[in-house]
């Protein structure tokens, strides 16, 4: 935002927390607002793991709410928390993960209009590995009961049948880094509630301030369910094509009427319409996003009037164009079946394109940036296939029918058996590993740990409330 428009405490309060799901520790936030000696401090980190998608522009949006309001925010690459994670980013990989993200982000954020230079990119190795934090681990570790550590990773650690012991660092490593970034807030999906209250418990048992926690509400899939790097269909990836955009949006749930696990309007309220909103705001207060990022063009039609966050362009006989100043009025129109499912969707495809264009006009351009994508996400790079006859590894012979029957049973068989292998090759070659909890591949497995007598009674200790 501007220098230009001054803003009060209580507005500065109100534009730091608006649209959020969550905030814990307003009084925090106020009183240092209000006292308005310093700035503002806070973060939102990230680990480098899979690519991240349209999803993200939720928390990336709100940050320009932060700088707006004088917060210094900085952005954290979490690089070891990304293989902490049952290994989601394999160690030799999460270095150009970190250049990735860094890439991506910095081309989002000048996207969406939010000046980067106002931001502090942080990768976590950075300082994560001195002695003092290392030491702050320890004494973390000794504090913290296994119990409180399994439930504050619940929802963001992946949960697997055979955990690995990186997990339960996790939510340790994540409280530390608010003291060690030097912040009065973090910021983060809803996703992240557990880690935050745990924060909020454990560091002042090492002497550390507590601090607030700001949560986003999570964007849900195209398929009304969670949006899920794993899931290519449910989300849209920063470099799809246009194409890809339209025919995913086309795919997506939106039954005519039915606001209910709708991923379409979901997406257009969570995303869009701030977005949009954003956009208004910034040619308002006199700061329009640079033009060479292509963010100053809004999502809307070119003759759609001031104010409007989102245009549907149709022909008369359908009802005509609209233009919506509000998300609420979009909602009603298609719960009455004034909007036609087809018309919002091309509503959203246009907008996102539009969105995204300078993105992946980058992408298209910049040769280091295809480099470091490549060596990211390695198995995604274009390999020639050597036409060979399709073997079926041993491993996974039982899936194929003694009977060579011919039947669509055992040609089903033989295609998940090929499948399977397929799986296996990608793990292999270091792609996000979908089922690290096989520890086969770090030669667990013939380790029985249960196995061995202990003398160690069942601790006494109240587990303490996260
Ligand atoms: N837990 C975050 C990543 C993160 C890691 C470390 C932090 O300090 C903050 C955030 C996620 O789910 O992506």
């Amino acid at each position: 935002m501007s220098e230009q428009v001054k803003l009060t405490s209580a507005e500065k309060f109100d534009l730091i927390t608006r649209d959020l799901d969550e905030v814990l520790g307003s009084d925090l936030i106020k009183g240092i607002l209000e006292k308005d000696e310093r700035p503002l401090r806070a973060y939102w980190g990230t680990a480098p793991t899979g690519r991240p998608h349209v999803g993200y522009l939720v928390p990336l949006t709100k940050i320009a709410d932060f700088l707006r309001a004088g917060v210094e925010v900085k952005i954290l690459l979490a690089d070891i928390h990304a293989f902490l994670d049952n290994l989601k980013a394999p160690i030799e990989l999460v270095r150009h993960r970190v250049q990735y993200y860094r890439m991506i982000l910095t081309a989002v954020f000048h996207a969406i209009g939010v000046p980067t230079d106002r931001l502090e990119f942080v990768v976590g190795s950075s300082y994560q590995l001195t002695e003092a934090y290392n030491m702050d681990n320890y004494r973390l570790c000794a504090s913290v009961t296994e119990h409180d550590a399994k439930k504050a990773g619940a929802e963001v650690v992946k949960q697997v049948s055979s955990p690995l012991l990186s997990g339960l660092l996790y939510p340790g490593l994540q409280a530390l880094d608010e003291q060690y970034l030097g912040v009065d807030f973090q910021f983060g999906g809803v996703d992240q509630r557990k880690i935050f209250t745990f924060a909020e418990l454990y560091l002042p048992r090492l002497g550390y301030a507590k601090r607030a926690h700001l949560m986003n509400a999570m964007v849900p899939g195209l398929k009304g369910s969670k949006m899920s790097s794993s899931d290519s269909g449910s989300k849209v990836d920063f470099l799809d094509s246009p194409k890809d955009i339209t025919k995913k949006i086309g795919d997506a749930v939106c039954a005519e009427g039915e606001v209910e696990g709708n991923g379409v309007l979901a997406f257009a309220r969570s995303v869009l319409f701030p977005i949009s909103r954003l956009r208004n705001e910034s040619a308002e207060m006199g700061a329009p996003p640079r033009e060479e990022d292509g963010a100053s063009r809004p999502l809307t039609h070119p003759e759609a009037p001031k104010g409007a966050l989102l245009s549907i362009i149709r022909p008369e006989k359908y009802g005509g164009n609209v233009h919506y100043t509000d998300y609420a009025s979009l909602e009603k129109d298609f719960a009455e079946k004034r909007l036609h499912p087809a018309d919002l969707k091309k509503a959203v495809s246009t907008a996102i394109n539009t969105l995204l264009e300078p993105v992946q006009k980058f992408y298209q351009t910049s040769e280091e940036f295809q480099k470091v994508k490549n060596e990211a996400y390695p198995e995604e790079a274009p390999v020639k296939k050597p036409k060979k006859e399709k073997k079926v590894n041993p491993r996974f012979a039982h899936l194929i029918p003694k009977s060579k029957g011919g039947t669509a049973e055992s040609e089903e068989a033989a295609a998940a058996a090929v499948e399977a292998e397929k799986t296996e090759q990608v793990e292999a070659s270091g792609k996000e590993n979908p089922n690290p909890a096989d520890n086969s591949k770090v030669g667990l497995e013939n380790l029985k740990i249960d196995d061995v007598e202990t003398t160690v009674g069942k601790s006494k200790d109240e587990d303490a409330q996260v």
